[in-house]
């Protein structure tokens, strides 16, 4: 496999879904991983049974190497760092004494963070001033990547060559990563879409069935592209993978959390508690995101829906009649 001599061994940092997911995906491509979680317990855990607390349905193989250590980091060609958005800080923090200087770091985040409006590269890049950072998304389930179902995503960095070599590295057969020099792009793409599958979920959960879906996220979708054009992302990377092709399986699944937290709060369950315990990225992205587009002048009203939803400003019956209520304008 091109490029697997120059990343020997990769890092995964955060022990949740996706960062197993994603150690499976690096491993299968010929690394060896280094799987850092921050709770010993779940080192011990992966060490004794070979699956990870939050993805348990698949085994690990001894090519991952759990470690609570964090200076056992310090010797991998490049890091994947698989935490929540809001997290993504304080897992750089902790990683800034241990790092080789110019490694690469892949961040797996989707969203932008609540406090200063940055997205997973520029969390990094303030935390870790001069690291070589990447971004890696697009519509995939941690379940289906440990599966080893067909899956593919998109691999963005400002350095070309850096965002080829990675995804030629890890790549798979079932796990295909383009490569794109527009980072920004494809972590809008990430960010927005789970805001928009928590919109769908409402309208599934409300009953309104699957017209208004399909206008939901239609329109959603030309809020997503209104957003990323502001910020800086290319039209053509929010119509791919990162974009496009996340919003359509976010929108469609209750696979989702993100879907399954917007279908819980259309079914009445109040914002606090739709969650039920599992990260809904959009949940934190939304407020950021509406105060973002309103920055800008860009309008996003489904956005602008989910955020008063979740802060209880508004019911969900009462956001639809709001959106309803709209003037016929052109569509654009
Ligand atoms: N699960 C999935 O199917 C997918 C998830 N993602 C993204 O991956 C990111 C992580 O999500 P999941 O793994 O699904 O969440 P999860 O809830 O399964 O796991 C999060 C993990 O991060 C760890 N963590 C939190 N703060 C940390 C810190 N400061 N240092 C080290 N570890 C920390 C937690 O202990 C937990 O193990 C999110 O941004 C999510 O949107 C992206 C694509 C698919
Ligand atoms: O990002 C994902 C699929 O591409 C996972 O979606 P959820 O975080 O909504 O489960």
């Amino acid at each position: 496999m091109s490029g697997t001599a120059d990343y020997a061994t990769i890092g995964v940092v955060g022990a949740g879904s996706y960062g197993a997911a994603l150690a499976l995906a690096a491993t299968r491509a010929g690394h060896a991983v280094r799987f850092w979680a921050r709770d010993p317990e779940t080192v011990a855990a992966i060490a004794r049974d070979r699956r990870a607390p939050r993805l348990p349905e698949i085994e690990l193989p001894e090519t991952i190497v759990a470690t609570a250590v964090l200076a056992e980091l310090a010797d991998c060609d490049a890091l994947i760092v698989a935490v929540p958005t809001q997290n993504l800080r304080s897992a750089c923090l902790d990683l800034a004494a241990q790092l080789p200087a110019g490694i690469p770091i892949v961040s797996a985040a989707k969203g932008i963070e609540q406090a200063r409006g940055l997205f997973p590269t520029q969390i990094i890049e303030s935390a870790l001033p001069g690291a070589r950072t990447a971004i890696l998304s697009g519509p995939s389930f941690a379940i289906d990547i440990g599966r080893g179902l067909p899956t593919a995503v998109t691999l963005a960095a400002r350095e070309p060559q850096l965002a080829q070599a990675l995804a030629e590295a890890l790549s798979s057969p079932a796990f295909r990563i383009y490569h794109s020099d527009d980072p920004r792009g494809v972590e809008i793409g990430g960010a927005a879409k789970n805001v928009l599958a928590i919109a769908a979920g409402i309208a599934i959960g409300l009953g309104l069935g699957e017209s208004a879906r399909a206008a939901l996220v239609a329109r959603g979708f030309a809020e997503l592209r209104r957003f990323g054009e502001a910020y800086g992302g290319e039209a053509e990377t929010l119509m791919g993978l990162s974009g496009l092709g996340d919003v359509v399986l976010s929108c469609a699944s209750p696979q989702s959390r993100n879907f399954a937290y917007g279908l819980a709060l259309g079914q009445g369950r109040k914002p606090a508690e739709a969650a039920g315990g599992k990260l809904a990225e959009g949940a934190f992205t939304a407020p950021i995101l509406v105060e973002m587009a309103r920055s800008r002048q860009v309008e996003t009203p489904i956005a602008e829906a989910v955020a008063d939803i979740i802060a209880g400003h508004i019911g969900v019956a009462e956001a639809v009649a709001a959106l309803l209520a709209r003037p016929i304008r052109a569509e654009r």
